[in-house]
């Protein structure tokens, strides 16, 4: 298997390039596919561009969902390695990667399209999907005046098409989600997390299979609900799959009453949402911006923040560096208290490479 780097997807107007970078010397693959020049892209509802792509993504990511259960169901993963023995692709990860990407370029000519698998022609087109979520479409007219006239080549989506991919080997499911961020500028703007198995273990008839949370700055975030979280205690959440000394030390220096160690970046971040955890903290260059986008655009419009753990908002234009060198650090209240908490000796291990 080719070791590769992430593919950049650019969408031109007419055709769709995909320039694949390996760790060998640079490999330009650009397959030229007719790009439907969407009628119903240019007929679509007035509703702006970043409106339309958040539906199109609530939408695709639904869809993926699906295709993670079935491949499970099926039990072919396909599991190879990449980089090192902890960072494992299933068939799951490609096939939903090729579905959420092809979708979206197809829909939305002119964005950037960044996935953590390496991109192959669309094989398939059942993987192509290109409804909107009624949900989303519906507030259209709420949409936050920053947003209403972006463009496409403002736009950046960030697909992580399975975060928790040793956990989906593990068979821990619930741990497992679907990731896609829209960012505008460089800035993260929307989010999706889709969880395949939400509920998968909960029985009865009329019990639903899976779960969407999405979100916009400066609209809202839905799908889930916050419990307060108790002011008796400091609850951590954390890696299960991908520990470091320098992880145990920074979770050590809070004197946790409680440690959450489970799978995926999207998973700790709906832990926050949902009131689970005071912080996710995570002092490790393992996750990319494709694992932080969505789920920080998602905790941000609730009043939640997402930064590495000295603080740095986080980038996300097409050529920044993938990996979050400095960590991640997420909370939903209190940001600056943890902040505070984190040992310099910690901080001087994990430098911002931008
Ligand atoms: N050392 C690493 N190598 C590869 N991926 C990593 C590493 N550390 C973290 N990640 C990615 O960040 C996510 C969050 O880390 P963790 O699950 O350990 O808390 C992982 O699910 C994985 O995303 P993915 O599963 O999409 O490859
Ligand atoms: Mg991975
Ligand atoms: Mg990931
Ligand atoms: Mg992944």
């Amino acid at each position: 298997m080719l070791r590769t780097l992430p593919a950049v997807f650019n969408i031109s107007s007419r055709s769709l390039k995909i320039s694949l970078c390996t760790l060998g010397p640079f490999r330009l693959c650009s397959i030229s596919t007719q790009v439907h020049r969407n009628s119903r892209y240019k007929m679509a509802s007035d509703a702006p561009l970043l409106i339309q792509l958040e539906a199109a993504s609530v939408a695709v990511a639904n869809k993926a969902g699906e295709i993670v259960r079935d491949i499970m169901k099926k039990g072919e993963l396909g599991i190879i390695q990449k980089t090192h023995i902890k960072d494992l692709q299933t068939e799951a990860d490609r096939k939903v990667q090729m579905c959420i990407a092809t979708s979206l370029g197809r829909q939305f000519p002119g964005i950037t399209i960044i996935g953590e698998e390496e991109m192959e022609k669309c094989n398939d087109e059942n993987l192509v999907y290109n409804g909107k979520s009624d949900e989303v479409m519906a507030c259209a007219s709420k949409c936050p005046d920053q947003y209403k006239n972006v463009k496409p080549e403002q736009i950046v989506v960030w697909i992580d098409p399975l975060d928790g991919t040793q956990e989906y080997i593990e068979g821990l499911l619930d741990h497992v989600t679907v990731l896609i961020g829209i960012a505008v500028d460089g800035q993260s703007a929307a989010g999706v997390i889709h969880q395949p198995y939400f509920n998968y273990n909960v029985k009865g008839d009329d019990v639903k299979l899976g779960r969407t949370c999405w979100g916009i700055k400066g609209l809202g975030s839905y799908g889930f609900t916050h419990k307060p979280l108790p002011k008796d205690k400091t609850i951590i959440t954390t890696t299960r799959s991908h520990p470091t000394p320098t992880v145990q030390e920074a979770i050590d220096s809070f004197k946790p009453d409680e440690v959450l160690r489970v799978g995926g970046c999207g998973h700790k971040v709906m832990i926050v949402l949902e009131g689970d955890a005071h912080v996710y903290l995570f002092a490790s260059p393992g996750c990319k911006k494709w694992d932080t986008c969505g789920p920080q655009a998602i905790l941000e419009a609730v009043g939640g923040r997402l930064t590495d753990i000295h603080g740095n908002i986080l980038e996300y234009h097409k050529d920044v560096q993938k990996p979050n060198t400095a960590g991640v650090l997420a909370t939903f209240e209190n940001h600056d208290y943890y902040l505070k908490n984190i040992p310099q000796g910690i901080r001087d291990q994990l430098k911002v490479k931008l």
